[in-house]
């Protein structure tokens, strides 16, 4: 089986490395091949998604992604910027499933800023449609006001779509998802102002028929965000578009103690996925050695699971981060008084140790 290893930039390279050490220290072997993505896609071949490495992504089984991006390529022309390279790959993988966990081990629960009570045995599934919506919808771009109050001035614009497949293949992902856990689904929307969102409404209460033992609801975006922070734990799974969903899911990191905690799978139709920490490049801790690997590692832990059929050696991996965590090691991001305070290396040791134990 083979995996493609995409570092790309800041701390992508350095929460990799430890990922893959982990992976290399299980007792299955996996064949792995790296390449340059994002900011090292651009300096290597001269765009962020070079053609190599797409190739690879595409005939790998899975793929394990860093993260990409750097303030120094904000001037760059949007296609040659390195976020362009996840979107790329999301887009030319098909991977329109994205399942972001936001669980929060009982050990970080004063890690959290949100009051003990409010967080602990949270365990919520969030499902973001990864394809479709304002991301890519066309027309896009800055054009001369064609009416209005602003006719004739400069505007930038975008385009929100979605297609009637896009949302009914999500929904399914999302309904078998709840079937398998709490039974519960909300699918969140702006369905009040948007009429893509009152098309996603209609779509998803229409798909929810096919599964009538799953309790089906629909909330507000704005008020999803507040009841996030308000009472978390009353969720169990939330479906919603790309945009909401990357809010939403940096947000729920923070119930779970720090965003160096949220894992992610990117999956398509037949379960071949990319796999990341929720989280980006993070310039501002590049080069530090303090990064929190736990995200990239229990990404890991969800491809062995979903893409590569070896869910034994997932449950491996999610039971060394809880040693670790018993142990009381922390990188800086979800330090507490009386914890220990490591680097990325050291909880990279800590994960690999604990594997043998
Ligand atoms: N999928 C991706 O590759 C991805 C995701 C999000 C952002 N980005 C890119 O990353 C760059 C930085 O974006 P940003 O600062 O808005 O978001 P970010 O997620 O990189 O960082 C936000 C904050 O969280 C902290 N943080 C993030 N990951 C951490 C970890 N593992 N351990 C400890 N602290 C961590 C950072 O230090 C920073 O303070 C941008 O170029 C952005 O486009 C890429
Ligand atoms: C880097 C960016 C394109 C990406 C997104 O917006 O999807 C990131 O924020 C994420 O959550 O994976
Ligand atoms: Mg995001």
């Amino acid at each position: 089986m083979k995996i493609a290893n995409l570092p790309g930039d800041g701390i992508g390279p350095e929460i990799i490395e430890q990922a893959t050490r982990v992976l290399n220290a299980l007792d299955e072997k996996f064949e792995m091949e790296s390449a340059p993505v994002g900011g090292a896609g651009y300096e290597a071949h001269g765009h962020p998604l070079p053609e190599g490495t797409l190739k690879l992504a595409k005939e790998a089984d899975a793929v394990l992604f860093g993260a990409v991006g750097d303030w120094k390529y904000d001037k760059l022309e949007r296609a040659l910027r390195p976020e362009q390279a996840i979107l790329g790959l999301r887009k030319n993988l098909n991977l329109f499933a994205n399942l972001r966990p936001a669980i929060l081990y009982p050990e970080l629960a004063g890690a959290s800023t949100l009051k003990p009570e409010v967080v602990s045995g949270l365990d919520i599934l969030i499902i973001r449609e990864l394809t479709g919506d304002i991301y890519f919808g066309q027309p896009r771009g800055v054009r001369e006001c064609p009416d209005g109050p602003f006719k004739g001035e400069r505007e930038g614009f975008d385009t929100m779509r979605y297609a009637e497949t896009e949302i009914r293949r999500i929904a399914h992902v999302a309904f078998q998802a709840a079937r398998k856990r709490g039974k519960r689904l909300t699918s969140v929307d702006k369905a009040n102002v948007l009429e893509t969102f009152q098309f996603w409404k209609d779509i998803v209460t229409d798909v929810h028929k096919e599964y009538p033992d799953v309790q089906l609801d629909h909330m507000y975006v704005d008020n999803a965000a507040m009841q996030l922070v308000r009472a978390p734990k009353k969720f169990d799974v939330i479906v919603t578009g790309n945009m909401f969903g990357d809010i939403l899911s940096d947000a729920a990191a923070m119930l779970t103690g720090s965003i160096g905690m949220l894992p992610s799978a990117s999956l398509d139709a037949n379960h071949k996925g990319l796999y990341e920490p929720s989280h980006g490049s993070a310039p501002d801790i590049a080069g530090k050695g303090i990064a929190n690997p736990l995200a990239t590692i229990l990404s890991a832990a969800m491809m062995l699971r979903y893409s590569l059929n070896k869910a034994e050696q997932a449950d491996r991996i999610e039971n060394a981060v809880k040693k670790v965590l018993a142990q009381g090691l922390r990188t800086p991001d979800i330090y507490e008084e009386g914890t220990t305070k490591v680097g990325t290396k050291e909880m990279g040791d800590a994960v690999v140790k604990a594997l043998a134990q």
